[in-house]
């Protein structure tokens, strides 16, 4: 089946049309630094796909499917939906808690509605692999109407891409996936970390939005709550500024002042006080998570990195198991430092815990699932006998 699949990110937008029967790529792209750069918006990013699309595979591409990437399903959706008027307006209801990514995840359903009205449409959540979460890890210990009346849950996010790495990194270690415990740490420009225990997620950083947890590119992580109520209470800040502040102004950018991992690593390379400064409070962060989700999965047999980040900075992943000295993590650092595309190990032989690469591949994913749910939806829909 030939299917297109955009996933909007906070700041991109990466493209891909797949025949998923020969699991062939047929056109891949990403338009980078939307709302920074030349690009304004992502229905400006939607255009350029389009250009490409006609570019490259003339004016009737072909096209059977569409697989979007949708980051918040809340607690409705727990597998991938065929999208119509209406799920198109739950994701939109949904866009407050997820605020740099919901909005334009629909905006490209609808666009693609406008364009290829008859052609069917798929939503992959996010939050959907997380949906095993026990309730002890996903409720917050606040008085219950804020769970039953306002859905104030963790909900976590990256689960597409977890789900694809769980499923890599057992095949590399020859388990089959119900038999894998492990940490994925997922480092891109947004980054989560989630516990997998027999190949389900128990645990995950991101919570009620995609804001929380690790430090990332732009966005906070963890905070101490108050810090938002006593600046609000002392009329400092207004809800709007700090929430833009968080999610846009902070993590290593606010420190380092780039979002950018390359540039913080060699401003720190250089002796930039404040760019080693975000990239040991970074690591820090990701270790204490890492030590907890090893409890939490009852010892882990691999760490997985995975993302723009956690693929191909070897600086950064050294430092991250430098400080798991603790846990008997020992690097192979030759292995860590060689470039591959491949799933791969670079721990030493003898470290406690198996340490991997695994290159995620959410359009991949998003493909597949696109296919199957048309393929069920198709078979469900045609007569006995047919
Ligand atoms: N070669 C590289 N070395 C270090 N960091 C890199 C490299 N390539 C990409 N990155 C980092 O990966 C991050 C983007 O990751 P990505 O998974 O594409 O993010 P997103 O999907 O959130 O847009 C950026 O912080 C970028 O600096
Ligand atoms: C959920 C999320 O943070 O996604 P991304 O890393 O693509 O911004
Ligand atoms: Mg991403």
């Amino acid at each position: 089946m030939r299917v297109l699949v955009i996933n909007s990110g906070s700041s991109s937008l990466k493209y891909q049309v797949r025949e998923t029967d020969s699991d062939t790529q047929l056109l891949s792209g990403v338009v980078e630094q939307i709302g920074s750069g030349d690009v304004p918006d992502h229905g400006a990013a939607l255009d350029l796909v389009e250009a490409a699309l006609v570019a490259e595979l003339g004016q009737d591409p072909g096209l059977e499917a569409v697989g979007h990437r949708v980051v918040h399903g809340g607690e409705r959706f727990a597998e991938p939906v065929l999208v119509n008027y209406e799920i198109t307006r739950a994701i939109e209801r949904l866009a407050p808690l997820a605020p740099l990514h919901n909005p334009a995840n629909a905006l490209g359903i609808r666009a693609i509605m406008r364009k290829w009205p008859s052609l069917p449409q798929v939503a992959v959540f996010d939050t959907a692999f997380h949906r095993t979460l026990p309730e002890h890890a996903w409720r917050y210990a606040v008085p219950n109407e804020l769970y039953t009346e306002h859905g104030v849950r963790r909900y976590g996010f990256h689960g597409t891409s977890a789900e694809y790495v769980t499923g890599r990194a057992a095949q590399l270690l020859g388990t089959p996936v119900r038999g894998f415990d492990g940490i994925i740490c997922h480092l891109g420009n947004g980054a989560s970390v989630t516990a997998i225990k027999a190949g389900r997620s128990v645990d995950t950083s991101m919570g009620y939005t995609p804001l929380a947890g690790l430090v990332m590119g732009t966005r906070s992580g963890d905070v101490d709550p108050s810090i938002l109520t006593q600046l609000m209470m002392r009329g400092e800040y207004t809800a709007q500024e700090l929430d833009s502040m968080l999610n846009q102004e902070s993590g290593l950018k606010g420190i380092a002042g780039s979002n950018d991992m390359r540039a913080v690593v060699a401003a720190a390379a250089e002796g930039d006080d404040e760019a080693e400064l975000a990239l040991a409070m970074a690591a820090y962060r990701l270790q204490k998570f890492i030590g907890g989700y090893h409890v939490a999965v009852g010892g882990a047999q691999a760490i997985v990195f995975t993302a723009g980040i956690g693929e191909n900075s070897w600086q950064f992943r050294e430092r991250v198991c430098e400080g798991l000295g603790a846990l008997g993590v020992r690097l192979d650092r030759m292995a860590n430092v060689e470039k591959s595309r491949e799933p791969r190990v670079i721990s030493a032989s003898d470290s406690a815990i198996k340490v991997l690469v695994v290159p995620t591949d959410e359009e991949g994913a998003i493909a597949d699932q696109t296919a199957q749910l048309i393929r069920d939806s198709g078979e469900q829909q045609a007569p006995e006998g047919e």
